[in-house]
């Protein structure tokens, strides 16, 4: 699989804040969640690759150029769909897509016009009208409007009903149907992804945490409950958080199969990516 993006010692400092040594890639033909509770680093990292944060260091290739060398022919082949509006809010959608679709040598307008339709916008309508949900239904147009390879979405579904978030996630399965195509989608909304992301990012106070296939990361780890007593100077080493009570303990492994083997009639039951994430991001983690 062709690597669709390679980020190589991405580092950005604010007053207060650093992206420290970012580096990991994203493969062709994936969903990758780059997740990360609020202010962790996920915009600045996407922004940082658009070049709309100024990096300190560190290399980005998209479709494995440079971006600083070729950035007006690699945005071409990128849909965007960023957090905070970018609209003019005094526009109707047709003029504010007037605006945006020059940009792009391949915009298709019979694509745009059918989304616009599938979604229940309406041309006429004024971007300071639209609700939540319309507007990111209208930053989807707008993304999926000029063919692109890749789709960059920073947290797409914050502050969306259920529905619309279903709809968003079957609009991206259907865009990964064409070959080629590569979904990178940042959110603290971890639910979102169980059923979407090939792979997960984990970001935490400008750190990469964790990087694996979510298949993966579901088997490996499982949450743990059992008898105290089986709680040993080696078998607490197997957890990466650990709740002790009266009489029992409960914890999060990420040596699902040695805990099976080592601890024997202890439940084991799947854990959400949330409690991987919070696991990872909380102190009592023991990585080996
Ligand atoms: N222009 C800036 N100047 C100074 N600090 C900044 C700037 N932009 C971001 N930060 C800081 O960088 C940190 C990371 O912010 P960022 O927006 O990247 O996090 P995030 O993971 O996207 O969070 P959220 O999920 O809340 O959007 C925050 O502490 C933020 O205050």
């Amino acid at each position: 699989m062709n690597k669709i993006l390679e980020v190589n010692g991405l580092k950005k400092d604010f007053d207060t804040f650093s992206l420290d040594n970012i580096s990991f890639s994203l493969q062709e033909g994936c969903i990758t969640g780059f997740i990360g509770i609020n202010g962790a680093g996920k915009t600045t990292t996407i922004k940082s690759i658009l070049g709309l944060v100024l990096k300190d260091s560190g290399s980005i290739k998209l479709f494995g150029k440079d971006v600083d060398k070729n950035e007006t022919a690699l945005k071409n082949h990128i849909g965007l769909v960023l957090d905070e509006g970018y609209f003019y809010e005094d526009m109707t959608i047709k003029e504010m897509k007037s605006v945006i679709a020059p940009a792009y040598s391949n915009w298709d307008e019979s694509v745009f016009k059918s989304y616009i339709k599938r979604f229940q916008l309406h041309l006429n309508q004024e971007i300071s009208t639209l609700s939540k949900g319309m507007r990111m239904k209208f930053a989807i147009s707008l993304a999926l409007s000029h063919h692109a390879d890749l789709l960059i979405m920073d947290e797409p579904t914050s502050g969306l009903d259920p529905l619309v978030r279903r709809e968003l996630m079957d609009i991206l399965l259907e865009f990964m149907k064409e070959d080629g195509k590569s979904v990178f989608f940042s959110t603290h909304i971890t639910s979102d992804l169980d059923k979407v992301a090939d792979v997960l990012i984990l970001i935490d106070k400008g750190k990469i945490l964790l990087m694996e296939e979510k298949d993966i990361l579901l088997d490996t780890h499982g949450f743990v409950k059992g008898d105290k007593k089986m709680l040993n100077k080696h078998t607490r080493k197997l957890f990466l958080t650990l709740q002790e009570t009266e009489y029992g303990f409960e914890g999060l492994t990420n040596k699902k199969n040695v805990v099976r083997e080592q601890m024997n009639g202890v439940l084991i039951e799947r854990p959400t990516i949330e409690d991987i994430m919070l696991a990872y991001i909380g102190g009592n983690v023991n990585v080996a």
